[in-house]
């Protein structure tokens, strides 16, 4: 057993590392930059919480929300070997909270080794940036991560604006700091932004395959009309698939807007005796954090949410998604739905259609009708990111190999056995029969695009 063996196993309680772990942290303990492209839940915490335990000083991590920083300071402190020291500096907390954090690094020898900030704070923050400089002047600084990566980019879904002034930071005062960036999506496209804003082009980028063979991925059409007891088809589908699943089977349901949220898990609640609660941007941060909690302590099965709810959220056993409108994007449903299952076993993502949906997102994506050249080019990118969708509607491709295309990487569709509903339909020699929505869908979108072009 090597030393990184041994701190994997006696301070984060791993008996092995996954697949591109060690090539990675032995990257960053020879202090080179790198770019590490991991599928959601394949372990990127890891690759720089390790070095940080081993390397002399402060490790910084830049992170775009404050429940991510917070559950990850949580998560080291409280380590099985009696944790590793860690803190975060944000907006939220109080001028005493943020004085006794800069008073720790403001030590000789501080003891904290990983400091989460957001980008906000390395950008704005005179005092934050004066105390890092000290530290690196006493070589005390040891490497900045950049967590979330595809945020530097503007051709990633969720562009931070002051993600993309890290790398002026970076250059003009701690240039010879190396960084670590780090995602669970990249296209080429956001691939090759993401290296050049960081300043970070010729460094080694490592890829681990985003294949995830538990995920069973399927897509179904939703029912319409009402059941014969007059209730809506389409919510009772959705309570009968909960109830298959199995009162400690846990979930999310994602839908398209807030009041979808309300509605929705006020029916399941209501009709289907499930507990649920829904979730949003627009609830206070105290509700919120209660429902997070509720769900991942199991009081709550399902949450159902929009895209606000799930990035930073490590529940393990999350045993399916359930997409009950469409994502915004492709790199959103891939992130959604690679909610499910990290821990490795059996889980489901279904993604549920219906005729009118493609419209109505094209709708919601352009916000609203417009004649401008700002919001006709805005609306033509926003469409241009929804143009996957149809493929996804494909009722013979493997859904994983159509995925795992968009990202870039080759995937033999053999490989995916069946992990999703149309290779488990070609094992079990039963053709799907909803051909007719397949000859119908290519008018819808056609339809959206006419609709954005010419409005
Ligand atoms: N080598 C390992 N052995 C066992 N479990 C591991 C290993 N590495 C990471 N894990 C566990 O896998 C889970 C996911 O890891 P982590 O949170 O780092 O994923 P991630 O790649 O950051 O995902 P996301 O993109 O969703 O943030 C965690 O519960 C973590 O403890």
């Amino acid at each position: 057993m090597d030393l990184l063996d041994f701190v994997n196993l006696k301070v984060f309680g791993n008996s092995a590392f996954r697949e591109q772990q060690r090539r990675v942290i032995e990257t960053v303990l020879k202090d080179r930059d790198a770019f590490v492209l991991m599928p959601t839940g394949g372990g990127k915490s890891l690759c720089y919480q390790l070095p940080a335990v081993i390397s002399r000083g402060l490790t910084v991590v830049i992170s775009p929300l404050l429940s991510l920083m917070q559950d990850q300071v949580r998560a080291l402190v409280t380590t099985a070997s009696g944790g590793v020291p860690a803190t975060y500096l944000n907006s939220q907390q109080t001028e005493r909270e943020k004085r006794a954090v800069f008073s720790e690094l403001q030590k000789e020898q501080p003891t904290v080794k990983l400091l989460y900030i957001t980008p906000e704070q390395l950008v704005a923050s005179a005092a934050l940036a004066s105390t890092l400089e000290s530290l690196q002047r006493r070589g005390l600084l040891a490497r900045f991560v950049v967590d979330e990566a595809h945020c530097v980019s503007q051709w990633g879904h969720d562009f931070r604006p002051d993600y993309k002034k890290i790398g002026e930071v970076k250059a003009s005062k701690f240039s010879r700091i190396p960084i670590l960036a780090l995602t669970a999506t990249a296209t080429d496209k956001v691939k090759t932004d993401v290296l050049s804003i960081l300043g970070m082009s010729s460094c080694p980028v490592f890829t681990v395959s985003f294949f995830r063979s538990n995920l069973v991925l399927s897509v179904v059409k939703k029912p319409t009309g009402r059941t014969p007891e007059g209730k809506p088809a389409e919510l009772e589908a959705l309570v009968n698939y909960i109830k298959a699943q199995g009162k400690n089977a846990s979930g999310i349901i994602y839908v398209i807007s807030r009041d979808n949220t309300a509605t929705v898990a006020a029916y399941l609640k209501e009709e289907g005796e499930i507990s649920a609660h829904s979730y949003h941007a627009g609830m206070t941060p105290k509700q919120r954090v209660k429902v997070q909690n509720d769900w991942r302590s199991g009081e709550l099965q399902v949450v159902v949410a929009t895209i606000a709810f799930g990035m930073g959220i490590d529940k393990p056993d999350v045993r399916f998604v359930v997409h009950y409108s469409l994502s915004k994007s492709i790199e959103g449903y891939y992130q959604e739905a690679g909610r499910a299952g990290r821990d490795g076993k059996h889980s489901e993502c279904v993604l549920l259609y219906a005729a009118g949906d493609i419209p109505r997102l094209v709708r919601l994506l352009r916000g609203g009708r417009g004649r401008s050249k700002a919001k006709f080019t805005k609306g033509m990118e926003l469409l241009n990111k929804a143009r996957w969708h149809p493929a996804l509607f494909d009722i013979v491709a493997c859904r994983h190999s159509l995925l795992l295309d968009y990202f870039g990487e080759r995937f033999a569709a053999g490989r995916c056995g069946q992990a999703c509903d149309n290779c488990l339909a070609r094992h079990m020699h039963s053709p799907r029969q909803d051909t007719v929505w397949q000859v119908h869908l290519p008018v819808h979108l056609l339809q959206a695009c006419v609709d954005v072009s010419f409005s």
